[in-house]
């Protein structure tokens, strides 16, 4: 899983075309989502991630609360994002990782948004700026191997 984490002012999005056969069924209301005072998460799940998807999630879990705490951010938008890795993960699978990653954040009390998975979407975001706004996290099942 690669995963991009910008701490953000805002991070809005609005649904365009769908980028999948089958793109997740969404509701009137999930075309368009906004949240300010964020840390967005971009996240391209990859085909190493389809070993142990469970393991990944607790470790994207791991690294978005450390960053989290770093920059105290109490929000995180969960962002499919397929630009991340040459070596993506099915959709399903990804997707279901995505929702996992969604739910986990929530318990552990984070205020949490996840993007529509298999669309096109056009997005804006507010990057702050400071030192540590800007990171990027490379996480895989362990006993594999970092591209
Ligand atoms: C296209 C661009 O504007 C948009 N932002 C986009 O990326 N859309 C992606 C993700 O929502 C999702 N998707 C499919 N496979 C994956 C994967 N392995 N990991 C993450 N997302 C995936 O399916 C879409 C097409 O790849």
């Amino acid at each position: 899983m690669r995963m991009l984490l910008i701490h953000s002012d805002y991070l809005e999005y609005e649904v365009k075309d769908r980028a999948l056969k089958n793109p997740e069924p969404i509701s009137e209301e999930q075309k368009k989502g906004r949240l300010d005072e964020v840390l967005a998460v971009f996240i391209s799940v990859e085909k190493v991630d389809e070993t142990n998807p469970e393991e990944v999630v607790e470790k994207a879990l791991t690294e978005i609360k450390d960053v989290a705490g770093q920059v105290k951010a109490n929000r995180v938008f969960v962002y499919p994002f397929a630009h991340l890795s040459s070596e993506l993960a099915k959709p399903d699978v990804a997707l279901d990782v995505l929702r996992k990653l969604e739910e986990r954040l929530r318990d552990e009390g984070f205020e949490v948004k996840r993007a529509p998975f298999g669309y096109y979407k056009a997005f804006k975001l507010s990057c702050k700026g400071h030192p540590l706004a800007e990171l990027s996290r490379t996480i895989v099942p362990t006993g594999e191997v970092k591209a």
